[in-house]
């Protein structure tokens, strides 16, 4: 399990002191996939730094499995939105997947296994032996999460992944995300300012207020397992949700949190 306690960060720089979170508390069970929600500037990214142990907290804790995390864990995969800076350009598709695999000095008869199995599961059968800059924006982050898929993670953390790509590019990556979610079973937290996305997503919301942030809310996204994009989204109780999440940002972005 994922706990995330009392969190709270402050950035400091000379005089200025920007209080990015508040007082976040919530969790996430193994095998589930969350959406953490929340308007533009409310501190998403700073959590999901704190969360994959790259930024330390101000107070507060994070712990996987039982044990605080201080440090990048082991069994974390992160996907984040700048696919064009998250993978590197003088090195194949094959090479960026393969990196951290060689970081955790997986033999080398597997990790080819890996990389082969990862972008087929991705869809990318057969660009191995390209560079990134050849390949599409949606490509390049199917490959960005190709590497997270190969890494065989037991938490993947995703960052607004497809807030650089088209909209129908999207949905495909959205139904991807799903599939091999519900395929490896590995827990997610996937962090979107899209209120649609997260509803269609996950199997659970949480809602944060505006800056300094708070855990606003969180809901239970009762539809079926098997969603598409069509039917998924023309269903009445999608609407619900969808307009239940939406009020309680608004509510957020007007309660002023002193
Ligand atoms: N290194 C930093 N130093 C000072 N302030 C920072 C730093 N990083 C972020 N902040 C501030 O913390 C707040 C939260 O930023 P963060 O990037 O975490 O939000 P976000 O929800 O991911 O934003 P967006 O949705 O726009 O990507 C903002 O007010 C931001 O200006």
């Amino acid at each position: 399990m994922l706990e995330v306690k009392g969190l709270r960060k402050v950035y400091s720089s000379g005089s200025r002191e920007v209080e990015a979170l508040r007082d976040l508390t919530f969790t996430v069970d193994n095998g589930d996939l969350v959406c953490l929600v929340g308007p533009s500037g409310c501190g998403k990214t700073t959590l999901l730094r704190c969360v994959s142990g790259l930024l330390t907290p101000t107070s507060g804790e994070v712990r996987l499995g039982g044990s605080p995390v201080t440090g990048p864990p082991p069994g974390m995969a992160v996907v984040f939105q700048e696919y064009g800076r998250s993978l590197f350009p003088w090195m194949s598709v094959r090479a960026n997947v393969e990196l951290p695999l060689k970081q955790k000095k997986v033999a080398r008869a597997r990790r080819k296994e890996l990389v082969e199995s990862s972008l087929d599961a991705v869809g990318l059968t057969g660009t191995a032996d390209a560079y990134p800059w050849q390949l599409s924006g949606g490509m390049q982050q199917r490959v960005a999460i190709a590497r997270a898929v190969a890494y065989e993670p037991e938490t993947l953390l995703m960052d607004e992944p497809f807030a650089a790509v088209d909209a129908q590019t999207r949905a495909d990556l959205e139904d991807l995300v799903r599939a091999l979610w519900q395929r490896l079973k590995v827990t997610v937290l996937f962090v979107t300012h899209d209120i649609d996305e997260a509803v269609y997503l996950g199997r659970r919301v949480v809602m944060l207020s505006s800056s300094p942030t708070v855990v606003q809310d969180e809901l239970v996204v009762d539809l079926p397992a098997e969603r598409d994009q069509l039917h998924t989204r023309a269903d009445p109780k999608f609407i619900e949700l969808r307009t239940r999440v939406y009020e309680q940002i608004q509510l957020a972005k007007k309660t002023v949190q002193k």
